[in-house]
């Protein structure tokens, strides 16, 4: 965890979030089927935090990050939701760049700013300013990734989010030396070419901890071991200087020595750097090591929400249950890690029912009748922590829950 751990939304104030997910749905139409693979799902990430993104395999943590990356190909398409980007000097330079899919709210009443935004979010404008000072410069506005064209993406991609993947070997490209691709990196984004680039090389290999990086520029990815790899790619995503690391899986394939050195590499970067990132595991482990706040995510929706002690200490969704009895040495004395039975079912039409009760071991008859709205589960009104399930609010009978989801059940954004 950072040094900004379990600050919650309320401590923020006024503070804009870096990265804003807001009702997002991205679905596949395949020859077979038609995939809601993100399915209505709104989250935050602020600056200098990190945000897990938890859930076994076909949950939709991937496609969430390819659709904020602007990387969802067909038969993929993002049907609903935005994606607001917030840091500054992206949306200054996109502004600049592209002032003809700029819109400006400046004079908009607050009120009816979404209302605006909705009206003119297709796919030409992308770039939304909120405020300007006295000189007409940009004070506050975003960059909708959802809507953005490839070409645009590009514009966001280079300054603003970089993304590290499970395999280095999908960023690294095997007939060019390490050097070269990181140089390349860094002439493309940043002002330095020639000696300068491959001085800010090297210092990327060293801020990394790559050991004698001068000699190491001139090998190839076959030369470097897994964990170095991923270094090396991690080098490369930090040399366009974003100010969000999208990071899927990075540590997975790593044995769980090397695996640490990279959490801690990437806690250090963030701290140095003030960088938000958006962490994706399955792992209940690695969030715990990793993660200030965490998001559990079950057949395309985030089926609960909390700062990462809190979900630790008081689960409240059965599937996150499920999730942290199969960690190893949780459950002293338990013969063997218990697993959540079955799978994940692929979520192919509108939720109707609560997609997790066939596997529940709470379930009651309404979980099949009933689409849980996300609820909050605490007192603490200083903590966002929310779960989308019949059993709450627990503090009113069953009836009566069941009737507030139901009522519910047709919003989409939706917060009791
Ligand atoms: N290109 C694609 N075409 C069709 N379906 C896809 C495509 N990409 C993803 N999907 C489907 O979207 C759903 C969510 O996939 P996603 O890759 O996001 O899962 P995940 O949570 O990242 O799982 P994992 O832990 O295995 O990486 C799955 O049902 C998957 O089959
Ligand atoms: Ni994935």
């Amino acid at each position: 965890m950072s040094q900004t751990t379990q600050v919650s939304r309320d401590a923020r104030g006024d503070e804009d979030p870096l990265l804003s997910v807001q009702d997002l749905q991205t679905v596949f139409y395949t020859d077979k089927e038609t995939i809601r693979a993100v399915d209505g799902v709104s989250y935050d990430i602020y600056r200098g935090e990190t945000v897990g993104i938890v859930g076994e395999s076909g949950s939709g943590k991937s496609v969430t990050a390819r659709s904020i990356m602007g990387l969802v190909d067909s038969p993929g398409r993002i049907e609903r939701g935005r994606i607001e980007f917030r840091d500054l000097d992206t949306v200054r330079r996109c502004a600049k760049k592209f002032s003809r899919h700029t819109v400006d709210l400046t004079d908009v009443a607050e009120g009816e700013i979404d209302d605006a935004i909705a009206e003119r979010a297709d796919d030409d404008d992308f770039i939304f300013v909120e405020e300007r000072d006295g000189d007409g410069n940009i004070t506050r506005g975003f960059v909708d990734t959802s809507s953005a064209t490839e070409d645009q993406m590009r514009s966001v991609r280079g300054s603003g989010i970089a993304m590290v993947f499970q395999d280095p070997l999908t960023s690294l490209n095997p007939v060019y030396t390490v050097g070269n691709q990181i140089v390349e990196a860094i002439e493309l984004h940043q002002d330095l070419s020639g000696k300068a680039a491959e001085k800010e090389a090297i210092q990327l290999l060293e801020d990394v901890g790559i050991p004698d990086a001068k000699r190491r520029l001139d090998e190839y990815p076959h030369q470097f071991s897994g964990g170095m790899r991923q270094r090396a790619v991690i080098a490369m995503a930090l040399a366009c200087d974003p100010e969000l690391l999208i990071c899927d899986e990075p540590t997975t394939a790593l044995d769980v020595t090397i695996q640490a050195q990279i959490l801690e590499l990437l806690e250090d970067l963030q701290d140095e750097r003030d960088l938000g990132i958006m962490f994706i595991t399955h792992d209940m482990g690695v969030i715990a090591e990793i993660a200030d706040r965490v998001n559990v995510m079950y057949a395309g929706e985030v089926v609960e929400r909390a700062p990462v002690v809190e979900l630790f200490d008081a689960p409240k969704h059965p599937y996150t249950e499920g999730l942290l009895s199969s960690i190893p040495g949780r459950n002293p004395g338990a013969e063997r890690l218990s697993t959540i039975e079955g799978d994940v079912e692929t979520p192919n039409s509108p939720a109707t029912s609560c997609r997790f009760a066939a596997r529940c071991p709470k379930a009651f008859a309404e979980c099949e009748a009933v689409h849980p709205a996300s609820v909050s589960v605490t007192e603490d009104s200083a903590v966002e922590h929310t779960a989308r399930c019949l059993l709450y609010p627990d503090d009113v009978g069953r009836e009566e829950a069941v009737e507030l989801h139901r009522s519910r059940s047709n919003v989409t954004e939706d917060s009791l």
